[in-house]
Formats: structure tokens, C-alpha cells, sequence
């Protein structure tokens, strides 16, 4: 299972390269790879099983974190009130972003990483609205369109794809900066 040993930090150069695109039809290697870092999310949300293996929690991770430089992330964000439906699960192979908004959204928090260990106070202003296509894990291809928190966590997601990090989106000179067309998320 993967725990945080696996999970490559800044400084690290794979964190900065273009991962590849993945052949499709998916190996049954890249779906066990899809599948293990679906269950690394889950297990981070979990209480005892975060606290016994030492998780930090995440709701995103993608394959360049722990080295495999392969477009492939995973998201499992899970809906705060029922705990049950996700917002959103997935894992996405060869993501692209077929549309987005001219609006931004940031999380009031800022955000944070999993291979960054250290605050970086800022906000990072993503598209508001995004429609991605990818294919999952069985092949099928996914048309589906996101907004607000989900769009912010695949956006950060596919970044890592592209070796972006998301302190690279927060203003140097004002790192709380807000342009009008940003809203922040509550
Ligand atoms: C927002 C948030 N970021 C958490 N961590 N950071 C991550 O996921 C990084 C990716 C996110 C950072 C900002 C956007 C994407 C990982 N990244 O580096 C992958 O590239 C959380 F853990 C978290 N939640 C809310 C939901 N809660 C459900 C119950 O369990 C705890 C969990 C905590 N929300
Ligand atoms: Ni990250």
C-alpha cells in the first residue's frame, strides 16, 4: 500500500517533469497503480487508518508524487455533510481540460501539498468551472464538468502532471491578492 515513504518531496527533480501520456487500453499495471492511489485517499480520510499508518490527508494525488511519471491522478472528494456520496471519485488517466471558465475560485485556506513540507501562505487562483475528459479506469472515456472545490483539487492534480506546483500560482509581491474575478470559496 502506499504510505508516505512513497511520496517524493520538493526538491525531488520528478515533481518538475511532463509525466506521459499513459497507453490506452490501460495495463493491468496502471489500473493497480490507479486503483493504490485511490486507496491511499481513502485510507487518509480515514481516522484509525490515517493514525496507524501515518497518513497525512489528502482528497488528490497524482502518479508523479510517488514517482511514476505517468498522467494519472486520483481524486476522492468525499461531500462533508453525507459522508457516503463523494462529490467526486475518480481515478483519471491522460486528463485534459477541455473547457474553462474566465472566473476563478480559491480556497479561503490557500492550499497545500502532500510533497511540500511547509506552509506556503497564499491564495491560488484556479478556474471556477472546468469540463475534463479522460478515461478511467476501465477504459471508458469521461466527459465531466467540475466547479468550485472539485475543480480547484483536479486542477491541482493535473498540474503535477505537468510538473507545476501550487505555490508557482500565488502573487510574489501580494500573496493574498485577489483580482475581481476571483472569488474565494466558503
Ligand atoms: C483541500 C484539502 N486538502 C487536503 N489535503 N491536501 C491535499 O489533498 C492535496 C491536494 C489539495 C490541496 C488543495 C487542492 C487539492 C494533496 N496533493 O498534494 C495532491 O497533489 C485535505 F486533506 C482536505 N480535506 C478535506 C476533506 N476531509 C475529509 C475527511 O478526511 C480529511 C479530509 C481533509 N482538503
Ligand atoms: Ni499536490
Amino acid at each position: 500500500m502506499i504510505t508516505m515513504e512513497d511520496i517524493i518531496r520538493e526538491g525531488h527533480p520528478a515533481l518538475r517533469q511532463r509525466a506521459k501520456k499513459v497507453e490506452i487500453p490501460i495495463s493491468q499495471d496502471v489500473k493497480d497503480l490507479g486503483q493504490e492511489m485511490m486507496t491511499f485517499l481513502v485510507n487518509s480520510q480515514d481516522p484509525e487508518l490515517s493514525e496507524k499508518y501515518d497518513l497525512r490527508a489528502g482528497v488528490g494525488l497524482a502518479a508523479p508524487q510517488i514517482d511514476q511519471g505517468l498522467r494519472i491522478a486520483a481524486v476522492h472528494i468525499p461531500d462533508e455533510y453525507e459522508d457516503d456520496s463523494p462529490i467526486f471519485s475518480d481515478v483519471l488517466i491522460n486528463p485534459i481540460i477541455k473547457r474553462q471558465s474566465v472566473k476563478k475560485a480559491a480556497l479561503p485556506t490557500g492550499e497545500g501539498c502532500l510533497s511540500v513540507d511547509r506552509e506556503v501562505p497564499g491564495y491560488v487562483a484556479r478556474s471556477k468551472r472546468i469540463t475534463i475528459e479522460y478515461t478511467d479506469l476501465n477504459n471508458q472515456v469521461q466527459k465531466v464538468k467540475l466547479n468550485d472545490y472539485s475543480a480547484v483539487v483536479v486542477q491541482h492534480e493535473i498540474d503535477h502532471l505537468n510538473g507545476i506546483m501550487f505555490y508557482d500560482h500565488i502573487n510574489e509581491e501580494d500573496p493574498f491578492y485577489l483580482d475581481s474575478d476571483t472569488e474565494l470559496l466558503e
